[in-house]
């Protein structure tokens, strides 16, 4: 399969993105002594490094150059620093003082990288932590009609690859940049230092050869990946036949699939194999030309060895810097990609910063007595129609009241709007035209968490999140007390089996913990709101039939739950809404009826027609299968 790194978007590296990208270097502001000491250690280390193979030709200078010093041969009229160069190459230290020198370089070295590594890692990790935290409260605050377009899929991975790919950048990829051009320009300077001739030979062949590698390197990588692509398409054929392998044999295809997926298989193989033409090519082209490149410079090297102008050490040294130059040179390749794909990542993840999210409270809540509500909740004409599909009016002109602590059950065919009116609601989303009040006052005249905090909604799926039972209860009000907590639940006729549990309360739900039933859910549901208190409710009624006993529970924790506050349920099975104060009727968007159910039963409208046809549909559903088996004869 292809992995997950060759998928990441590469985009083109242009100089508008590259300052675009700088914007995020905001985050490493406040750690910006940290960020410079890191730098400052990455020239150090780079620097220290250069030093050992200087003293390592000195080393063996020791060995081979007898009694001559420096001060023999000064450097006629050149300034103190050429002169210090000059008094370098020509100075004679013994074997002992080099290796001494050495171990000082060693230790300075380890120093600088110690703290180049340790502080890049500590500057990269906080910075990113305040990106993730930005990124993910962006995230949440974000309105509805962002999350109803994107995928979750989408954003989760923006939260870990894209931000991972910036933070190796910052703490990784950074690091090896700016060690690579200092050791470039180093090891160039000492190379020109030690023999200028023999510098400008080098320098004529590595460029060319890094240059060939690049360009050869990228179309190996992409031939690789069409391999990946291949490998890729035959894993699916694999996966989809044990998949569908009930399909596969009920219609003995075995030998079809034989064929499918050997016909991938071969096409691996011939792609590979014209692969390792290029890069068998590659291989030798890298090996003759970086060997000889090496051979022809010492040819060169050893002569002028002969001739006097240079020494044994002088030329190790020679060559060691030439091979740190050349490896910064290849290194430079795989930071360029590196660089793209962070490119792409910052491109994401600022059209995430940018994004404006909801004026939410990004603390717990409090309710300031004039924001407090009392439960009233007036639709005045309210149009509506979901963003992303402009074109389909969803809501039209819809009016509804609900007075303190009313009843009021939405009816209605599938996709008539009853979901959307409790979205309005949630104030998820904003009408069109039209107003929703709230105790007769506009959404405008409260802060949006202070409106929220005050009502309830118990979805038709419930979701528990990975936890405790507790914490579930308590969603949203951590500091609630075990006493309310347990309260709730006992209302919510779910203390009797979470006290049934070995740990109660604490027992853990959610994907790693125990799986509760529809029935244990709601109930657990019905408590998080009874200990919520909202003024106004909302209810999805669950489509899914509980058995008699589990829905008698519900229902009763249900009518606890509704006592004294206004409530909305939304029902898809008439008979539970029968006692409701009101019963609207929406149909297309609109109101087409509202009474109690007597008066609606009363005029021949929709209600009455879907009372009856669910009724004929209870009593057909309710019979047995054994009845119906007995009604057929
Ligand atoms: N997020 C959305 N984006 C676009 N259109 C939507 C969205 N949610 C619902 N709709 C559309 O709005 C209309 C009303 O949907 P809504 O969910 O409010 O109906 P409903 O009465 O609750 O139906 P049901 O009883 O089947 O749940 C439908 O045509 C539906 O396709």
């Amino acid at each position: 399969m292809a992995s997950a790194e060759n998928r990441k978007p590469r985009i083109k590296i242009t100089r508008e993105r590259l300052r675009e990208a700088f914007v995020l270097f905001a985050y490493v502001r406040p750690y910006r002594l940290r960020f410079i000491a890191a730098l400052v250690c990455i020239a150090l280390s780079a620097f220290t490094t250069s030093l050992f193979p200087l003293f390592l030709g000195k080393m063996i200078d020791a060995a081979t150059v007898a009694g001559t010093t420096a001060a023999g041969n000064p450097a006629p009229s050149m300034g103190t620093f050429m002169s210090l160069g000059e008094k370098l190459r020509h100075v004679h230290w013994s074997l002992n003082t080099t290796l001494m020198l050495i171990f000082v370089q060693l230790g300075v070295q380890t120093i600088f990288s110690f703290l180049r590594v340790y502080l890049l890692t500590e500057v990269g990790e906080k910075s990113l932590a305040d990106m993730r935290k930005d990124v993910y409260t962006r995230l949440l605050t974000m309105p509805m009609t962002f999350f109803t377009e994107k995928r979750v899929g989408e954003l989760s991975s923006r939260i870990s690859s894209d931000l991972s790919q910036i933070q190796d950048a910052v703490s990784f990829s950074l690091a090896e940049f700016l060690r690579g051009i200092f050791t470039l320009i180093i090891g160039l300077c000492f190379i020109f230092w030690i023999q200028p001739k023999l510098a400008l030979i080098m320098l004529s062949v590595v460029p060319v050869i890094a240059l060939v590698a690049v360009f050869f390197g990228r179309f190996i990588r992409r031939l690789a990946r069409k391999v990946q692509d291949q490998l890729a398409d035959s894993s699916n054929i694999v996966q989809e036949t044990f998949h569908g392998i009930t399909v596969v044999k009920a219609f003995t295809s075995e030998w079809w699939e034989i064929k499918r997926y050997l016909q991938t298989v071969y096409a691996v193989v011939d792609t590979s194999i014209t692969n390792a033409r290029y890069r068998g090519a590659f291989v030798s082209f890298m090996i003759f030309s970086v060997f000889g490149a090496m051979a022809f410079v010492m040819w060169y090297g050893v002569r002028m060895i002969q001739d006097g102008s240079l020494t044994i050490g002088a030329l190790t040294m020679f060559v060691i810097f030439s091979m740190f130059v050349g490896g910064t040179f290849a290194g430079f390749a795989d930071l360029f990609s590196q660089l793209q794909k962070t490119l792409g990542a910052t491109e994401s993840i600022r059209e995430i910063l940018r994004g404006e999210g909801e004026p939410v409270a990004l603390h717990p809540v409090t309710i300031e007595p004039e924001h407090r509500l009392s439960g009233s909740v007036r639709f005045d004409h309210v149009a509506f129609r979901y963003p992303s599909r402009p074109d389909i009016p969803v809501l039209r002109q819809l009016s509804l009241e609900a007075r303190p602590g009313e009843q009021i059950a939405l009816v209605g065919p599938s996709g008539a709007g009853k979901t959307t009116v409790a979205s309005l609601l949630l104030q998820f989303y904003q009408p069109e035209s039209g107003e929703i009040l709230y105790d007769g006052k506009a959404p405008s005249r409260f802060p949006i968490s202070v409106l929220r905090h005050q009502l309830a909604f118990v979805p038709q799926e419930v979701i528990l999140f990975g936890g405790s039972i507790r914490e579930n209860i308590a969603y949203g009000h951590p500091e609630a007390t075990d006493e309310a907590v347990e309260n709730a639940a006992k209302k919510a006729n779910a203390h009797g089996f979470i006290d049934a549990f070995p740990e109660r309360y604490q027992t853990i739900v959610g994907e790693r913990g125990i799986k509760l039933s529809g029935g244990q859910r709601q109930r657990i549901a019905i408590a998080r709101a009874i200990l919520k208190d909202p003024a106004i409710l909302i209810l999805d009624e669950a489509t899914s039939s509980l058995d008699s006993e589990s829905e008698q529970l519900v229902q009763e924790a249900l009518e606890n739950l509704m006592q004294g506050r206004t409530s909305f349920v939304i029902a898809h099975r008439l008979s539970t809404i029968r006692n409701a104060d009101r019963i609207v009727v929406i149909d297309k968007g609109i109101v087409l009826e509202q009474g109690t159910h007597a008066e609606l039963m009363a005029t021949d409208g929709l209600y009455r027609r879907l009372n009856d046809m669910q009724f004929d549909f209870d009593v057909v559903t309710q019979s047995t299968p054994a009845d119906a088996g007995r009604e057929q004869e």
